[in-house]
């Protein structure tokens, strides 16, 4: 891979200083630099990949054995090396497929589950299952990391098909979450879902009691509008949660890729059975267009090699997700678990340091705020952002369709100015317009200058069902898995989050009163003091 990895480096030197618009004098660009998954278009023609970088970023990808690692993957394989672990989650959203883990048939154990959920949800959605004051009329979900950030993005972006109980979800340990949240609902008709794979997490353990406590003074029997969605069912039921509503899924599924399983039962209450079905669909159409579509048609790799290219070949340290949907809007911090839990790593696979960068800095807003926000850096700024628009073709309010055209001219607009820039030329001819003459006028042209040759991608599609989602949510995983092999690590585990997990356990006792250890840093030791002066 060495070699490979030497010529796209040249490759990068070569393009430097080639702008992405010359790049059109190609008429058939957008149609070669571009893929379609079903009525999913990817187009990443906006960026300075020419066929020869093309070629090699694919020739990287064989490399690396993508192909080979994406069947271990599917079919079961401990591919989670240092977990030890299988890797299934794409198991969850294809109850028809027969897969087995360490010789055993795990499907029938899927096929339960999703059926369990169903039936609940209908119930909850029905009026089967009602509080102590009757129809649940809230929901809510209390879980942190992939036990929150998944079903809180897809049941905002599936708003318009929301027609259960209306969903919350609490994540913070700080007060202020689950006080906010819960003032204002009714415990006699409020389901609490504590969602939680290790039933240890001490933040949504915390945040579970305090529910329990707030209903306690209220209802009969709190733990009765109680489910959990866990694999620990001893500490579920050490906690009162009736084994009928305790939802469990296996190690090998990750919490960052658990959104298709139990942990999806709060946007299965919501949306109801059949749309939380459409969204498994379009997941599990994203999977079979993975496992066979040729590299150069396959978007999530495709979407993986213009990572590596941005990331590992131009050392651009981070991109940004632009969703024109204001629905998308938690898909940033989603898709900041799926990507840098996953590949936020400094060590490959046989524990070797990574030798060139590994997952770069994810983040972004929907569009069109962030255009009167950090969109200067991205057009003027001195670091290079490659950024990602997602936007749907159209929307869900065709009585105002006239806001959807503009958001779409908005996005459209937004990757042109990127890669189209403006010349000093341009720029001085504007400031001669707005009056400026003489050394004036060529001071303000340059503050009026774009740079332009910035790269981005556009995913675009006919509109955000729930079929759409599962295939966008699916796309993100496997480009992540994709990146991760060809990086050579392990995108499945997560030790970076342990150690200060362990430090805040030691921390806690110092906070109830205990006395501040000598052996603590100053800087902490300090920060201790000013609590106690001000607790
Ligand atoms: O579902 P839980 O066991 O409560 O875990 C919740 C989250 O916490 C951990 O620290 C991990 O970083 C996440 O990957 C996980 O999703």
């Amino acid at each position: 891979m060495e070699e490979i990895w030497r010529r796209l480096d040249a490759k990068a030197r070569a393009v430097a200083e080639r702008p992405i618009a010359a790049l059109f004098e190609d008429p058939s660009r957008a149609g070669s630099f571009s893929a379609r998954m079903g009525d999913m278009l990817l187009d990443f023609s906006k960026t300075n990949i020419d066929a020869e970088a093309l070629e090699l970023l694919i020739d990287l990808a064989d490399a690396a054995g993508v192909a080979a690692c994406r069947e271990a993957m599917f079919s079961g394989e401990k591919i989670n090396e240092t977990e030890g672990r299988a890797v299934l989650h794409t198991a969850l959203r294809n109850p028809s497929a027969s897969i087995a883990v360490d010789g055993v048939d795990v499907m029938p154990g899927v096929r339960r589950t999703l059926a369990r959920m169903r039936d609940f949800a209908d119930a909850v959605r029905g009026g089967a299952f009602v509080g102590q004051g009757g129809p649940i009329t809230d929901v809510v979900n209390i879980g942190i990391g992939g036990s929150d950030l998944g079903p809180a993005m897809a049941c905002l972006a599936l708003a318009p098909y929301h027609d259960g109980p209306r969903c919350h979800f609490v994540s913070n340990v700080d007060a202020a979450h689950i006080a906010d949240t819960l003032n204002g609902l009714d415990p006699e008709t409020t389901l609490v879902i504590v969602a939680s794979k290790t039933f240890t997490t001490v933040e949504t353990m915390t945040n579970a009691r305090t529910a329990r406590d707030w209903m306690a003074g209220r209802v009969k029997d709190p733990a009765a509008q109680f489910a959990a969605l866990s694999s620990a069912t001893d500490r579920t039921s050490e906690f009162g949660i009736a084994p009928g509503r305790v939802f469990g899924f296996e190690d090998w599924v990750g919490g960052r890729y658990s959104i298709w399983g139990p942990i999806g039962l709060s946007l299965t209450i919501a949306i109801g059975p059949e749309r939380f079905d459409a969204f498994l669909g379009g997941g599990a159409a994203m999977d079979a267009h993975f496992r066979v579509a040729p590299f150069r048609q396959n978007l999530p790799v495709l979407l993986a090699l213009v990572g590596i290219w941005h990331a590992q070949v131009l050392g651009h340290a981070t991109r940004a997700v632009l969703p024109y949907d204001q629905r998308l809007a938690r898909l940033p911090a989603y898709l900041q678990q799926l990507e840098m839990e996953s590949n936020g790593k400094g060590v490959t696979m046989d524990g070797t340091p990574a030798t060139r960068p590994t997952g770069p800095v994810v983040w972004g807003e929907p569009g069109t705020n962030g255009q009167h926000a950090f969109y200067q850096l991205l057009h003027q700024g001195t670091q290079v952002v490659p950024c990602e628009f997602l936007v749907a073709a159209r929307g869900h309010e065709p009585q105002l369709a006239h806001h959807h055209r503009l958001l779409l001219a908005n996005a459209l607009a937004q990757s042109k100015a990127l890669m189209r820039g403006r010349s000093l030329e341009e720029a001085r001819a504007l400031a001669e317009t707005a009056g400026f003459r003489g050394k004036e006028l060529d001071r303000q042209a340059r503050h009026r200058v774009f740079p332009g040759n910035r790269p981005s991608t556009t995913l675009i599609y006919p509109q955000l069902t729930p079929a759409v989602l599962g295939r966008i949510v699916a796309l993100y995983e496997h480009r992540v898995f994709t990146e991760g092999v060809i990086l050579g690590i392990n995108s499945f585990d997560q030790w970076g989050v342990e150690l200060g997990k362990e430090l805040a356990t030691s921390l806690a006792p110092v906070l109830d009163g205990a006395p501040i250890p000598e052996e603590l840093d100053g800087s902490t030791r300090a920060l201790l003091r000013f609590v106690a002066e001000h607790d």
